[in-house]
């Protein structure tokens, strides 16, 4: 299944804060979305999935599957959510309810999307939470958001975005709010997970050596606008752009740094899998 994204155009207040913004993802393709803060990568991810604030406005056009669906119905749109796109967000403390259980959380988004009894849905949450490796699944589904660390809850908030299997996730900065080693630990889990399904992935970042962890091409956004986009390998070793020399010199030295292969210039296998410290 293939996202398409044609001339994206987004509006607030009268501001064009995304402006013709298109690129396409096909079946099982890793696609990273970098760009400064306020360059317009939320909006973006956000008018994909029909989830833009009140007063703003999406034009243009984007296809899942062939089908438009830019400016469905919200039904419509929050079946498609859950059933063939997940999402991840940066706070996972936002996305989970803080008087629930995790595991009760983890079992009504499969509920919802696959109508299983209670009880076959409890059972599926311990699996689901097996999956992303939380520690102790049978033990950690009691727990409430508040018990758990960080990088634990954004397990959660990933076991849930992918316990219907859906064809593509969308994760906006998912590991930023994270120390430095867990953000390592959750790359490898997403990558891991994403590769084992085959699903294609939109990946939100500012950080060109998140990036090049998680995505084979990369969109570069500047002011609402695409002024690069390019597989990863290339991004790194010859940036075109000024806002993409920019963002590979701020790339984070401690989780990255540029291999040099003699001549001073970076190499990448640009499959996203190489962690050179
Ligand atoms: N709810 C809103 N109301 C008004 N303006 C907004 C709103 N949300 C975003 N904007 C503006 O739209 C522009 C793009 O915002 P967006 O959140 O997409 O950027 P971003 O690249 O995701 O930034 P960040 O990395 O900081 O999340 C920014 O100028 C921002 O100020």
């Amino acid at each position: 299944m293939s996202l398409e994204v044609h001339d994206l155009t987004v509006e607030i207040g009268g501001r064009r804060v995304v402006d013709g913004v298109s690129f396409d993802v096909p079946d099982g393709a890793r696609l990273g979305l970098i760009g400064e803060s306020g360059s317009g990568k939320s909006l973006t991810a956000l008018a994909i999935l029909g989830l833009l604030p009140d007063g703003a406005t999406a034009g243009g056009s984007v296809r899942w599957n062939g089908r438009e669906i830019l400016g469905l119905p919200d039904r419509e749109l929050a079946q498609l959510r859950g059933d063939e796109i997940g999402i991840v967000f940066q706070e996972p403390r936002t996305a989970l309810n803080p008087i629930r259980t995790v595991g009760r959380q983890i079992a009504e988004s499969i509920r919802i999307h696959e109508g299983l009894s209670k009880r076959d849905a409890a059972a599926r949450a311990v699996a689901e939470a097996a999956r992303v490796a939380l520690p102790d699944p049978d033990r950690i589904v009691a727990r409430y958001p508040h018990q758990l660390s960080g990088g634990q809850r954004q397990r959660v908030a990933i076991a849930m975005a992918l316990a219907c299997r859906p064809r593509l996730l969308i994760a906006d900065e998912p590991t930023t709010a994270l120390d430095v080693t867990i953000q390592a630990e959750i790359l490898d889990l997403l990558l891991s997970l994403v590769r084992d399904d085959g699903m294609s992935l939109v990946f939100i970042t500012h950080d060109l050596a998140v990036l090049s962890q998680i995505a084979t091409h990369g969109v570069v956004l500047e002011h609402g606008r695409v002024v690069e986009q390019a597989p990863v390998a290339q991004l790194l070793s010859a940036p075109a752009s000024v806002v993409t020399q920019e963002l590979l010199r701020d790339a984070t030295a401690t989780l990255w740094r540029p291999p040099t292969n003699g001549s001073g210039a970076p190499e990448a296998r640009g499959d996203g899998s190489e962690r050179t410290a």
